[in-house]
């Protein structure tokens, strides 16, 4: 008998395997995540944490395996679907419109919902101002620095009012001092009840903000656990956290 307190995962990736001719990124991994959860992924350049997301996204079709979301199988949807079906991302390097306002580059997630301009554009204006960015909600894109341009993403995003929001190195090449105005963000949004993945380096971001972490090699899950439990973990030790100092 079902256990009546089990919750339906959000997301249920099911032994997916993505393979470029015969580079294989991504092999037979499968993972699951809940509701309200922050998960995060982890592993060396190369692992396939980029692929991963990339497939859940429907940015490739797997060459094997599923992909579940809210209960409907999404393996062979459209990526401008999926986004309909609440699924989001951000991206490494951004890529916001940098002719356009700040709230201009929001409207276009905000649109996503059939809204007419203006009420797309008032719903701009209330992610611009949850990101923190109300004061330059009028400047061109590329006017904005490094940690606003990730904010800016994060408010496009919220803006498709995503249930899953992918989010691939939010603190990725910010300087130090924009980094826990980041981590604050990322935490309110989840109680706003977002469910998130993120592809981070760095240990400390990682500690502070996942629930749960998947340390990724060749492709495959090598270790899961609390980030605690995987910053102790003998092979990730070995393999990632003893280079560099440990990736802070
Ligand atoms: N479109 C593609 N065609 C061929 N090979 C690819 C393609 N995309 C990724 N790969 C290869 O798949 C492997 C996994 O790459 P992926 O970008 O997913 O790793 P990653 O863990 O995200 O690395 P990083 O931390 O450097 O971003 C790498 O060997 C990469 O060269």
């Amino acid at each position: 008998m079902q256990n009546p307190t089990s919750v339906m995962p959000l997301l249920q990736v099911e032994h997916v395997t993505m393979a470029f001719g015969g580079i294989v990124a991504v092999s037979d991994l499968s993972l699951t995540v809940q509701p309200g959860e922050i998960l995060a992924l982890m592993g060396p350049n190369g692992a396939g944490k980029t692929t991963t997301f990339h497939v859940i996204a429907g940015v490739h079709a797997p060459t094997a395996g599923t992909i579940t979301f809210d209960g409907q199988d999404i393996t062979a949807m459209r990526p401008d679907r999926r986004c309909r079906a609440g699924l989001a991302r951000t991206f490494q390097i951004t890529q916001p419109f940098e002719e356009l306002s700040v709230v201009e580059n929001v409207m276009v997630g905000a649109i996503n919902h059939d809204l007419s301009m203006a009420e797309a554009r008032e719903d701009a204006r209330r992610y611009v101002d949850m990101v923190g960015l109300s004061e330059r909600a009028d400047v061109l894109a590329k006017g904005l620095s490094t940690g606003q341009r990730k904010r800016l993403e994060l408010a496009r995003a919220m803006a498709t009012r995503p249930k899953l929001l992918l989010m691939d190195e939010v603190t990725g090449g910010v300087d130090m001092a924009s980094v826990p105005g980041l981590i604050e963000l990322v935490k309110r949004l989840r109680t706003e009840g977002l469910t998130i993945i993120i592809i981070e380096h760095n240990m400390k971001v990682i500690t502070e903000l996942a629930d749960r972490a998947i340390f990724m090699n060749r492709g495959a899950r090598m270790a899961e656990g609390t980030p605690t439990e995987i910053a102790n973990h003998p092979e990730v030790v070995e393999l990632y956290l003893g280079e560099e100092g440990g990736h802070e």
